[in-house]
């Protein structure tokens, strides 16, 4: 391949990679991968200015403006970072400034939190626009998503300047995003694949109602404008956390690379222990005159170098292949690897996914494996060492039957799992619905764990969820480890659960593909367990967001005497197996008493129908927001006016969705 060649070859494949990072949320490549091959172009063109083009993903920054939103303009352009992984790499930009510079030159260190770029700009201290990084010069105008996000303060505090732009990044926590994981795994959806790519696809929806659901937070680092009364790259922090803006606190100032490195050392084992992702340190010269002077490259600051924390990737032997039952019966294949540690913890096993993830990587056993815990919070087979692979090595023959009850497995057309079929009788499936029964979203039973359920279940006091409500103190006293008072508890803990709303119970039975949000779903649109058990497939997916295979599940579930018969036996001991009268008659009254302002345009109905249901229901129309405003429903292009002047007076504003499923439940 010649120069030109390989140039041209390079920079298709990394325009590729920007797209499926940055446009779809989806890569392909690990990062560490993709700055070998950035820096190996950079390499390639510096030697050959000849075949220089201004669109090279050298120079140009990666991200994209998307149809979906306004395009707007930048006031200050938006750059990358300039990325090293060694000390060296430090070294030689500190010679490269000091060169250029004069006097001493001292650095901040900042974390570099890893999620979507953007930029706010403030006016007269209140939030005036929201735009993405986009290519750096222009991006998407989110602002009706940003508002949603708890940590962008609407209106400043204390002295700030009239007008100023301030970047951050748009993060989302290891907890929200676990928890979104947990509940997308419950409804039988692919979960995400790292915090960084979910925060940025957020950014991307387009109903703000459903931005507004997502634990977002906005993490700011520099603030930009004309005549700001500042410094330094430090009393910009400062300042921007006094003025209401969310400021990580690890940030230093530092006297010498050295101090440099201690950060960077430091944050690099403690940084598992943030609440959010981080890949690196932003060093930065501290000196905003000094920053003037060192100036920009085509793509990024002269004055700030990303110090990336090292690609958390071990390769490790797999000792043996073993399979789990889940309580809905999915088989999941596991990876029992050589102890190896990674990133401050010690890795054992790794999830292969199903069937099809180990035919593509063709995984076997004793093959040496390379695990990575990037974004991921599982760790994660990334591929195999095919010149360690041993030479009578076999390729792996998925399992055929259950693990644990030697039941033939099943895998339906169109489904990536393999599914245990053996429901009544396996024993993982029996322990694992109960467990999920009495979990903290279901039925969230005080005084009784997972193991103790366990514990019942092999000791034949229970077989299933129902059985829980006839258990005596008496029965537990002589079980292993239970004392007399946590018998009471968990008799008393079961008691209590009879209070526990239908939309729960209906989450706590397990039905395959049924999450928490489904159940509200299926709760608001049906009001007893009855008339869903009635229900056919068809009338089942006239239900927003049910399916066919969620409507198949449930019609399978309810067409089970076992089932039926459990559901009656709960029915008679008392759980809420229907939305309750008083309930429903105070969501009625919402509507009754209430103002409504409408803004905006809508797209499911017309102003004039929305109007008319609002009147029909028992509600009044108003035409200005004022406190005794009920509700604010909003449409597209609700003017920004207005929804300053609902917030300030704490009137909540509702989406055209959020209205039409109020209409729907009185
Ligand atoms: N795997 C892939 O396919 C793929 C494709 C494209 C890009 N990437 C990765 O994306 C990265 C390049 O993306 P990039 O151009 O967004 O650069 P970057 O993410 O490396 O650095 C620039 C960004 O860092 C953020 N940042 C966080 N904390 C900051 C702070 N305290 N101060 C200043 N900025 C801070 C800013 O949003 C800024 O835009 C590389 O690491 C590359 O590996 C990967
Ligand atoms: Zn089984």
């Amino acid at each position: 391949m010649t120069t030109e060649e390989k140039i041209t070859q390079l920079r298709f494949e990394l325009r590729e990679h920007n797209q499926n990072y940055y446009v779809l949320d989806n890569p392909t490549i690990s990062d560490y991968d993709f700055d070998i091959k950035l820096k190996e172009l950079q390499a390639l063109e510096k030697a050959h200015p000849e075949y220089n083009d201004p669109n090279s993903p050298t120079i140009r920054v990666g991200g994209a403006i998307t149809k979906n939103f306004d395009t707007v303009a930048h006031t200050y352009r938006m750059y990358s970072l300039e990325n090293s992984y060694s000390k060296e790499d430090l070294e030689d930009w500190e010679k490269r400034i000091e060169k250029q510079v004069d006097g001493t030159v001292e650095f901040t260190c900042e974390l570099k939190y890893d999620g979507a770029s953007i930029s706010l700009t403030y006016e007269n201290g209140k939030l005036l626009r929201a735009v993405t990084r986009g290519d750096g010069f222009q991006g998407d105008d989110v602002t009706a998503n940003i508002r949603t996000i708890k940590s962008v303060p609407l209106q400043l505090k204390g002295d700030y300047p009239p007008l100023f732009d301030i970047r951050g990044e748009i993060v989302l926590p290891f907890e929200g995003f676990n928890k979104m994981n947990e509940e997308r795994i419950e409804a039988g959806e692919e979960p995400y694949r790292n915090p960084r790519n979910t925060a940025s696809g957020s950014l991307k929806l387009q109903d703000s109602g459903e931005v507004a659901k997502r634990p977002l937070e906005c993490l700011l680092y520099s603030i930009t404008g004309d005549r700001l009364p500042l410094n330094t790259q430090f009393e910009n922090l400062e300042k921007a956390r006094q003025w209401g803006f969310k400021v990580p606190e690890a940030a230093i100032v530092a006297k010498s690379l050295d101090e440099v490195l201690e950060f960077v050392n430091y944050w690099d084992v403690h940084r598992h222990e943030l609440p959010y992702e981080t890949d690196g340190v932003v060093v930065k010269v501290n000196n905003l005159q000094q920053q003037e002077e060192l100036g920009y490259t085509a793509k990024a600051p002269r004055w700030a170098m990303a110090y990336k924390f090292k690609a958390e990737q071990v390769s490790t032997v797999l000792r043996e292949i073993t399979y789990q039952v889940g309580r809905t019966g999915a088989i999941t294949p596991v990876a029992n690897l050589e102890p190896v540690e990674l990133a401050g913890t010690i890795v054992k096993r790794a999830s292969l996914h199903n069937a099809d993830q180990i035919a593509k990587l063709d995984i076997r056993e004793r093959d040496t494996v390379f695990v990575e815990k990037g974004g991921e919070i599982i760790p994660k087979i990334m591929g195999v060492d095919l010149a360690q692979r041993p030479a009578d090595s076999k390729p792996t023959q998925y399992r055929t039957s259950c693990p644990e009850c030697d039941t033939e497995l099943v895998r339906q057309e169109g489904e990536a799992q393999h599914y245990c079929p053996n429901v009544d009788g396996c024993p993982p499936q029996i322990i694992g619905r109960i467990q999920h029964y009495i979990s903290r979203k279901a039925m969230d039973i005080e005084g009784l764990g997972g193991e103790t359920v366990a514990l019942l279940v092999t000791n034949g006091l229970i077989i299933n969820y129902a059985d829980l409500y006839d258990l005596t103190v008496g029965q537990l006293i002589p079980l292993e480890r239970m004392a007399e008072k946590s018998a009471e508890n968990l008799v008393l803990g079961v008691e209590a659960s009879k209070q526990i709303p239908f939309e729960r119970v209906l989450f706590a039975l397990g039905i395959r593909y049924v999450g928490e949000t489904v159940a509200k779903k299926l709760a608001k649109h049906y009001k007893s367990i009855d008339a869903i058990a009635a229900a056919s497939e068809e009338d089942l997916i006239t239900v927003d967001e049910i399916g066919d295979r969620i409507a198949q599940s449930v019609v399978a579930f309810f067409a089970s005497e076992e089932n039926r018969a459990i559901i009656n036996r709960l029915k008679e001991y008392g759980v809420q197996l229907e939305i309750s009268a008083e309930k429903l008659a105070s969501q009625t009254d919402k509507l009754k008493g209430s103002t409504f302002v409408v803004s905006g345009v809508f797209t499911k109905v017309s102003r004039t129908e929305l109007k008319k249901l609002i009147e029909d229901n028992g509600g009044k129309v108003s035409s200005s927001i004022s406190a005794k405003t009920g509700y604010v429903v909003a449409g597209d292009n609700m003017g920004p006016s207005k929804r300053t002047k609902a917030e300030g007076l704490d009137v909540p504003i509702i989406s055209e969705d959020d209205f039409l499923e109020m209409i729907s439940e009185s």
